[in-house]
């Protein structure tokens, strides 16, 4: 499906989906109980990546009515697989269930689609290995198809944090089911650290406890400055009452709030519901926005987030920490005055796609000015005057998302290729922003 976006004037309420993160991970914690309800969960190709995993382990998934899945768990035991498991294009699944594969007595074959087949594995294979399981890439490359045979029984290893924080989640998962616990030592620092503050959250809320060893705790982020990870085994996890509830999706949100920030009409609002504070770092597109200049505001009781349409200037971020917004700022960053510099996002480039150099790409296609480093990424805002063109998604459903914003006010009408791949994270992209007001057709 290519879309056709035209300048657009936008205003309204929209909610944001569920949490990709919290829907994976409550899946997979529901798959290591022995059953569980999941409230709210995202209804999108990855979280479906992460249901096919708990039901191959031996688990099962059932619709409870329109807003619920009632999962019954493989307990802490997960059965060897009577066939391949398909991640599709969802590293989450394929970094957790790769350690959930690693507790069963028997061999466990993954694989995906040609993105997540390139993407870097070697760091939790080589974990692994060191944990005494067998954890190979087929072709030897580090990459997906994998081959792991259990079981795992714990222990203290070494793994870099600069690569995949999703390594760290899939062994602390894991970690609390195996006989000895797991202890990780982190090789280098660690990115992306409120992942894990997520995985850390959802296991609590599971009954089972995971701590960072030497952590600062910075910017509010637990995780942050860790040494490194410890779980004890023998845990069971037992969510409060058998109910799990998902929150909103924070990096969901951002498309909407620089929707609103670029191309919310004279007088007009953009207005984003569900927005409760978790441990989601992507809420960090507040302050981004914030500090950008734009007129927004965040009521945290009500979960609501009200935009308006701004004159936005550049700014400095790193995306350590939050390396799914970098899509997003990119194209705010195309629309401000002056530069926006991007820091820190080199792990960026280990994505769907390389988001780095595919927005600097499809940005510059739109008549942005843009400089590409290996770990940073500039946008000339005040060199850039946006124009219509065709942009490329590169089947990744955040590129398609930034670009469609960058549409909404770029003159002339901008199409994106293969705009169906939001049914990754945000299924009904399109019909939201379209119901806020954005002039776009689909075909
Ligand atoms: O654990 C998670 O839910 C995720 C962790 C991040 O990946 P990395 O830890 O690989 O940076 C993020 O980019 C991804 O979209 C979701
Ligand atoms: C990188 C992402 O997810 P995953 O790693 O699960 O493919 C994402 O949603 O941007």
């Amino acid at each position: 499906m290519d879309v056709h976006i035209s300048p657009s004037a936008l205003g309204g309420t929209a909610r944001a989906p569920p949490s990709k993160s919290y829907t994976h991970r409550a899946i997979l914690a529901a798959g290591y109980s022995d059953g569980a309800t999941v409230y709210d969960p995202l209804d999108s190709a990855d979280p479906r990546a992460t249901q096919r995993a708990v039901e191959a382990f031996g688990g099962t998934v059932e619709a409870a009515g329109d807003d619920a899945l009632e999962i019954t768990g493989f307990d802490g035991v997960p059965e060897v697989p009577d066939n391949v498991i398909d991640c599709a294009n969802s590293g989450t699944t394929m970094r957790l269930v790769t350690a959930t594969a690693a507790l069963a007595d028997g061999g466990t074959v993954l694989t995906g689609d040609d993105s997540l087949r390139s993407r870097p594995q070697g760091p939790l294979l080589d974990a692994l290995t060191d944990l005494g399981v067998r954890a190979e890439s087929t072709r030897g490359n580090g990459q997906a198809p994998l081959v792991i045979e259990g079981p795992l029984a714990g222990g203290t290893v070494a793994i870099p944090g600069d690569v995949s924080s999703q390594y760290i989640s899939a062994l602390l998962m894991a970690g609390a089911v195996t006989e000895e616990g797991i202890e990780l030592e982190l090789t280098t620092d660690l990115k992306s650290a409120p992942y894990v503050d997520i995985t850390l959250e959802v296991l609590e809320d599971f009954g089972v406890t995971a701590e960072p060893v030497g952590a600062t705790g910075t910017g509010g982020v637990r995780s942050a400055g860790a040494d490194g990870f410890v779980v004890e085994g023998n845990q069971t996890y037992a969510p409060e009452d058998g109910e799990y509830h998902v929150p909103g999706d924070f990096s969901s949100m951002s498309y909407l709030l620089a929707a609103g920030a670029v191309a919310a009409g004279d007088g007009e609002e953009v207005v984003v519901e569900g927005a409760q504070p978790s441990a989601q770092g992507d809420s960090a597109i507040v302050e981004i926005l914030d500090s950008m200049g734009a007129d927004i505001a965040w009521d945290k009781d009500a979960g609501e987030i009200t935009v308006s349409g701004s004159s936005l200037s550049g700014t400095t971020v790193g995306v350590g920490d939050t390396p799914d917004l970098l899509p997003t700022i990119a194209t705010l960053g195309a629309v401000a005055e002056g530069d926006t510099v991007i820091e820190n996002c080199e792990h960026v480039r280990f994505k769907e796609t390389d988001r780095v150099s595919a927005m600097a790409t499809e940005l510059e296609k739109l008549g942005a000015s843009v400089t590409e480093e290996q770990a940073t990424l500039t946008i000339h805002g005040s060199d850039s005057s946006l124009s219509g063109a065709t942009v490329e998604g590169y089947h990744d459903h955040r590129v398609i998302m930034s670009l469609a914003v960058a549409g909404l006010v770029a003159d002339g009408t901008t199409t994106v290729t293969g705009a169906d791949h939001v049914d990754v994270s945000f299924p009904n992209f399109f019909e939201v922003l379209s119901s806020l007001g954005a002039e776009l057709s689909r075909e």
